[in-house]
């Protein structure tokens, strides 16, 4: 059987302004190597889920555990651990623009070293293979050493998703990767993703607005609407129903 990662039990999230919960009775359960997309209209909870993943974001009401232990009862030094096991990308890179590919790589080893060690920027030579191995895997060995500020959109997601990796995370989350990107590159990075995930038998975990490319990629859909479930499964069975239900349009899947 495979083991179980993360689950949610009975997850509520009220952010204190808002009027409605953004999230409400989550009960989820996530395995080692599954890929999940996170489909949803804007403000449905997606964002919110992943940050309770994560732990940056504490539920109101219901619990979240990491391998067995909920996340709830990890002090501030354990929560860093937990993290240090999940890697994040993000719809806007999070890259530092002078810093070249492989310094910015680098800075995925940070939560694993002391502040100092990191602030001169010393490394090992296996870390500074390593790095040079994850940047191969993405295939940008040829830029290694050029500023981030000068790459292309789906080159920075590269970079973005080569520093997660050289973190060895359990968990891989991304909250819109290939939301900035043009239709091909995010096909691409989807593809990329999906190979990692592969290769490391990793747990992915991507909010995405793009239906079609959750359907080609993902392992199970999970649909959210107005913060609670509307939907988890297989990807041939978010049908059109499903679609107009999650986005509540006349639209069209195809
Ligand atoms: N920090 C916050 N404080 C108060 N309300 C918030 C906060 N973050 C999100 N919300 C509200 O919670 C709800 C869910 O937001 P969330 O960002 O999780 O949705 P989303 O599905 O990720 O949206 P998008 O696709 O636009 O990123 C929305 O109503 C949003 O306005």
């Amino acid at each position: 059987m495979l083991a179980k990662l993360i689950q949610l039990y009975n997850v509520q999230v009220h952010y204190k302004e808002s009027e409605r919960p953004a999230l409400s009775e989550i009960n989820l359960s996530f395995q080692q190597g599954e890929f999940v997309c996170i489909l949803g209209q804007s403000g449905a909870g997606k964002s919110t889920l992943l940050r309770t993943i994560n732990g940056l974001q504490l539920p109101s009401n219901g619990e979240v555990f990491w391998h067995d232990t909920s996340l709830h009862q990890k002090n501030e030094e354990q929560l860093r651990k937990v993290r240090r096991e999940m890697g994040m990308i993000f719809q806007h890179f999070n890259l530092i623009p002078r810093l070249t590919v492989l310094q910015n790589v680098l800075t995925g080893l940070f939560g694993y070293r002391s502040s100092f060690k990191s602030l001169i920027g010393w490394f090992t030579k296996q870390e500074l293979e390593e790095a040079a191995n994850v940047i191969d895997a993405v295939g940008l060995t040829e830029q290694i050493y050029r500023r981030v500020e000068k790459l292309s959109g789906g080159q920075k997601q590269r970079v973005g998703i080569a520093r997660s990796i050289l973190q060895k995370p359990k968990l891989l989350l991304g909250d819109e990767p290939v939301s900035s990107l043009d239709p091909g590159t995010a096909n691409q990075i989807f593809k990329l993703l999906w190979e990692l995930h592969e290769t490391h038998n990793l747990l992915t975990i991507l909010n995405v607005h793009d239906v079609q490319l959750a359907k080609k990629y993902a392992s199970r859909i999970i649909a959210l609407k107005e913060g609670r479930v509307v939907f988890d499964g297989k990807p041939a069975d978010f049908l059109e129903e499903d679609f107009v239900n999650t986005y509540e349009t006349n639209g069209s899947l195809s």
